[in-house]
């Protein structure tokens, strides 16, 4: 067992954002969660961390409310790398992604082995030792996103949430941290707006739609051609690829 949501509602400015999605994730595997801009993507991801209270409905965690679990109790759990996050620190990389380590420290308790080993195979696994030295002012969007996911490796998560991981990442990048995504022992939830990505590297899709999940399952499942003109409004065919089985959608012209 791990994340699941049972008709979980959330509201913001007076307008139902996330309208009643049940959603489960499956231990050690990728959930993608794909949509239209403003389809709740993001929404939804803060209340699967528990940084955000549902309206109606339940997030659970290994069965139990995630509502009456201990913050830090879940920080040690679930690791959510949001949209956006960046900020104008005087840190340098490495620093930042020390931070992830916060939640398994006690309160004056030194830096150990383990902080430290977690720290460095985190910045190995997203090709960031190199870096580690420098200001964060000085990184590329793309080589804080990829500090930003170190953080969330280092905070050694079972769940790990990723809002848009590879929005600012070369297309080596953008495979490489998607293949980790799926190789580590995590259970992963991804939004992601690149539906082939989506369809190479995770084992379920959930698609969003105005609030709601239009649709949920495999990507031969989800990836429809009518269903991508349906929620996206575009024109596309599908085929299985020949590479690598998966589905891939090629867009067409109007
Ligand atoms: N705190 C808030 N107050 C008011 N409206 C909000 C708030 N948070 C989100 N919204 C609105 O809810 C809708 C869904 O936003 P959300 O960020 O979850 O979508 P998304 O699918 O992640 O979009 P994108 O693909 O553009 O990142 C949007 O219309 C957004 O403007």
């Amino acid at each position: 067992m791990t994340l699941a949501t049972e008709r979980v509602r959330w509201s913001a400015g007076g307008r139902l954002i996330v309208d009643g999605v049940t959603l489960e994730a499956t231990p050690g595997r990728t959930l993608g969660l794909l949509g239209p801009n403003g389809s709740g993507k993001s929404s939804l991801l803060h209340l699967l961390a528990g940084l955000r209270r549902v309206r109606s409905g339940v997030v659970t965690l290994d069965g139990g409310d995630l509502a009456v679990i201990p913050r830090r109790d879940v920080a040690r759990r679930v690791a959510l790398m949001a949209q956006g996050a960046d900020t104008d620190t005087p840190l340098t990389l490495e620093e930042v992604v020390r931070l992830g380590r916060t939640p398994h420290r006690a309160a004056l308790a030194g830096w150990t082995e383990a902080d430290e080993q977690a720290v460095e195979q985190a910045l190995r696994e997203t090709d960031l030792l190199a870096l580690r030295a420098r200001r964060w002012q000085t990184l590329s969007g793309g080589e804080r996103q990829r500090a930003q996911i170190a953080r969330a490796l280092a905070q050694d998560p079972r769940e790990l949430i990723l809002d848009e991981p590879t929005n600012h990442l070369d297309i080596r990048h953008q495979l490489e941290i998607l293949a980790l995504v799926r190789r580590l022992p995590v259970t992963a939830v991804v939004a992601l707006h690149d539906l082939n990505l989506a369809a190479m590297f995770c084992d379920r899709l959930a698609l969003m739609q105005n609030g709601r999940l239009a649709a949920a399952g495999t990507p031969e499942a989800v990836l429809t051609e009518a269903r991508i003109e349906a929620v996206f409004g575009v024109r596309a065919r599908v085929a299985l690829s020949a590479d690598h089985g998966r589905p891939q959608v090629h867009y067409l012209p109007g």
